[in-house]
């Protein structure tokens, strides 16, 4: 599991470590972390550019004491100080191994830029200097320490100008805004480095493959089709009948035991999926709404009288205005949860992780909001965000695939935050595994989920 921690919580830690250690060593811990991953970016150390952006605070005394230690091996290091008063220490330091101090960007062409300007005692936003000096060293790769400087670091929000770095080293752990975007696509590529933290729970957690392995359904020796579950499909009609086979392929995936589909696509859904069945019956989830038409009402409605877990998508989102009184996942995109809550589209996705937190509270049910880094929020505050996929997942009826997908996990057991969070999961790491960098449409990813399923086991 991937945890994000928040500032207090990362605070109370450091405080209780530094306790135990001598002066200095939990920075010198974060420099050499840093150091190297600088180090990996450059063709050699010897000779090559490299200038430290340095703010007032301990974000800038890593920055200067990584700069230390780059320059012993051979590094030209120029420290570029913006606030008047830099890290004492870090800057004797970075003086003493051959570095120099500059008060405007280095004539020559840089390697890297290493943003030390603020961490997580920053506010979110850049003062014009910092502003300025990105400016000038624009195009250069930008290695930020613990957070790309500026953005929000416990909401993942940015309101204001805002670092955006090829690598970001932390340390400790997660910080929220690298998990969720707007910020976390900031970040570029994480590297974490452990510090030795001793950290309690975070609310914020991103699966990783051994998680989903951990959590997947499978079967047993003594299986049959009943105890793997039983997925029911009311999805689709005469006017989007695509909607309703989209869905029954995520469902039909192969991870529960039986599909039943009772809406208004059948043909087109038995021509697609003939181990489908039409026939009413007992099932263990629901999933409604995609493509529902006219008769969406009806297919919730129906759906809800059982009371089984639901996966609520797609047209049936707009007829939920309080909680279901079932289990449920609700699986909005932006534009939808803007429907249903009322704010407005461009406020959700500047704070994807608050709305869906906020939604998973006012519906009493698992809010999963569709993006680049999906959320996965529960009423309880904990969310999880989905870091698999790719941008040609952003393609027509690929939400449908990702509603039958989770119905099928809830109808095989799984919890509906783990149903909605392994299925996003495995949602992403197919259009991942499909488009092997190229494009790729819906039914390209419900074919390729039994093989990412293969690879993980
Ligand atoms: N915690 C840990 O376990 C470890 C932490 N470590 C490191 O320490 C970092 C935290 O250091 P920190 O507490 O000194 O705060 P930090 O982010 O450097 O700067 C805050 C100062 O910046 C200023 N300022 C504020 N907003 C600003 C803005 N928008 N734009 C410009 N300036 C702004 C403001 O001062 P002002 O200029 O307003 O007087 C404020 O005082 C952490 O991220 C990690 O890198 C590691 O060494 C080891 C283990
Ligand atoms: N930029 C992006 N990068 C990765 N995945 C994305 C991006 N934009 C959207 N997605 C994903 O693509 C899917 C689109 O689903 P959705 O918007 O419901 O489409 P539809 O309603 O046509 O089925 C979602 O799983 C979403 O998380
Ligand atoms: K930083």
């Amino acid at each position: 599991m991937r945890s994000a921690h928040t500032v207090e919580q990362v605070r109370a830690a450091e405080t209780a470590l530094m306790a135990r250690l001598p002066e200095g060593a939990l920075m010198q811990r974060a420099a050499a972390g840093l150091a190297y991953a600088v180090l990996d970016l450059l063709p050699q150390a010897y000779g090559a550019r490299v200038t430290l952006l340095v703010g007032s605070g301990d974000n800038g005394g890593d920055a200067l004491y990584a700069g230390a230690l780059l320059a012993r091996r051979g590094v030209r290091v120029s420290a570029w100080l913006l606030a008047a008063a830099p890290h004492r220490a870090g800057l004797e330091a970075l003086r003493r191994a051959g570095g120099r101090v500059v008060e405007a960007a280095p004539s020559q062409p840089q390697d890297v830029v290493v943003d030390g300007i603020v961490g997580i005692g920053g506010r979110p936003g850049l003062r014009p200097e910092a502003v300025a000096a990105l400016e000038v060293l624009r195009g250069v790769p930008v290695v930020a320490v613990d957070v790309p400087s500026g953005v929000d670091v416990d909401t993942g929000r940015i309101d204001g100008p805002a670092v955006r770095a090829d690598v970001t080293v932390t340390f400790g752990t997660h910080k929220v805004a690298l998990l969720a975007d707007p910020a976390a696509a900031y970040a570029g590529a994480v590297h974490l480095v452990d510090i030795g933290l001793d950290l309690p729970e975070a609310a914020v957690e991103s699966l990783q493959a051994a998680d989903v392995v951990a959590l997947l359904p499978r079967p047993d020796e003594h299986a049959h089709k009943y105890t793997r579950g039983v997925v029911g499909i009311r999805a689709g009609s005469a006017r989007y009948p695509g909607a309703g086979v989209l869905c029954v392929s995520g469902a039909a995936a192969g991870l529960c035991g039986m599909v039943r589909y009772l809406a208004g696509a059948r043909d087109a859904v038995v021509a697609a999926h003939p181990d489908v069945v039409t026939e009413n019956g007992r099932v263990q989830a629901w999933a409604v709404g995609s493509g529902g038409g006219p008769d969406v009402a009806t297919m919730l409605a129906e759906a809800r009288a059982d009371g089984v877990p639901l996966v609520v998508d797609a047209d049936a989102l707009g007829l939920v205005d309080g909680p279901l009184g079932v289990p449920a996942v609700l699986t909005p995109h932006a534009g939808e949860l803007s429907r249903m809550t009322g704010a407005a589209r461009a406020d959700i996705e500047g704070d994807p992780l608050g709305h869906a937190r906020e939604a998973a509270v006012t519906y009493d049910a698992v809010v999963l909001l569709k993006g680049r880094h999906t959320v996965v929020a529960r009423p309880d505050g904990n969310a999880r965000i989905t870091t698999t996929g790719v941008a040609w997942l952003a393609t027509a009826g690929a939400g449908d695939v990702l509603a039958g997908l989770i119905g099928a996990l809830l109808a095989a057991g799984l919890e509906p935050y783990d149903a909605a969070s392994v299925g996003s999961w495995l949602h992403g790491a197919a259009a991942t595994y499909a488009a092997r960098g190229g494009p790729i449409t819906a039914p390209d990813v419900a074919r390729a989920i039994p093989g990412v399923v293969r690879d993980l086991l």
